[in-house]
């Protein structure tokens, strides 16, 4: 089944640059996608137009039925409730402990009211024990997030999106920031969780290899344009080439990291 229909969507911030250009694509509920191009092609704006973090300028996205550019302000919020985001930074609250960072993704969900006192229910609280527990982090639950290291950072981050129960995880570089070790982990989780939940997850990568070995299929972006488009195994040093514009995979490496 179709969840995200992105159909020849156009972005810019100003008049002089096209961030996103004529770009569409599908995404099916249990696809693992990952978006890969070089700093500067547009991959985060790609992101951020799909739940409207940013504004779409041109064309549509449609998830799970919506069109998203043309919902109000409370219809946004609903459909955000069905999208996690997982950062580069986890954008977690530091001084407060790694539950409370879990059930801030029920937020969503509440009243200004519940949310001003974190009225949680004893369901999702146990939920949020559950999540911590399956990403191998619960003995951490009433730590402060400032004293995990990166790695569990993240895990808690992704606790933080599995609790909205959502159809669609959107990655923004989430490993980014983390040792090759880390990084496995925390890929290993949400491959395993996309497959395990049937929802859909959209990663930034800047790590090719990476994307290859985890993704069922692989979106290339060059300056704002799609130029690969198809399962990880179809991509050949020509398409990379072509995406980063480069002939050698020492040059590649080196603007890639
Ligand atoms: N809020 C903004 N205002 C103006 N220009 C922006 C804004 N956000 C991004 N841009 C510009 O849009 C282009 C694409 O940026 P974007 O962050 O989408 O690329 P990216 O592929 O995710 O890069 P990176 O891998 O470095 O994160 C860049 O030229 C960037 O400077």
């Amino acid at each position: 089944m179709t969840l995200v229909e992105v159909k020849n969507l156009g972005k810019s911030y100003n008049a002089q640059t096209r961030v996103l250009k004529d770009v569409s694509f599908e995404v099916e509920a249990g696809e693992f996608v990952s978006i890969i191009g070089l700093s500067g092609a547009g991959k985060s704006t790609l992101l951020r137009c799909i739940n409207r973090m940013v504004e779409i300028d041109e064309g549509n996205v449609i998830f799970d039925g919506l069109d998203v550019g043309s919902l109000n302000k409370q219809e946004l919020r609903k459909m955000r409730t069905n999208i996690g985001m997982i950062f580069q930074h986890y954008n977690l609250v530091p001084r407060l402990s790694v539950i409370e960072n879990v059930l801030h993704g029920r937020l969503g969900y509440k009243t200004t009211l519940q949310g001003v006192f974190n009225r949680f229910t004893e369901l999702e609280k146990e939920h949020a024990f559950f999540l911590l527990e399956k990403l191998g982090i619960a003995d951490h639950a009433y730590k402060r997030c400032d004293q995990l290291s990166g790695g569990q950072q993240q895990r808690v981050g992704i606790a933080r999106s599995l609790i909205q129960e959502p159809k669609l995880v959107l990655c923004d570089e989430p490993i980014a920031s983390l040792d090759p070790n880390s990084s496995e982990i925390i890929m290993d989780y949400l491959k395993s969780i996309t497959k395990e939940l049937n929802i859909a997850c959209i990663v930034n990568l800047h790590q090719v290899e990476i994307a290859c070995s985890y993704s069922d299929r692989i979106i290339g972006l060059s300056k704002g344009n799609v130029v690969f488009d198809g399962p990880s195994f179809m991509l050949t040093s020509a398409h990379t080439d072509e995406i980063y514009g480069t002939k050698t995979v020492e040059t590649r490496k080196l603007v890639t990291v």
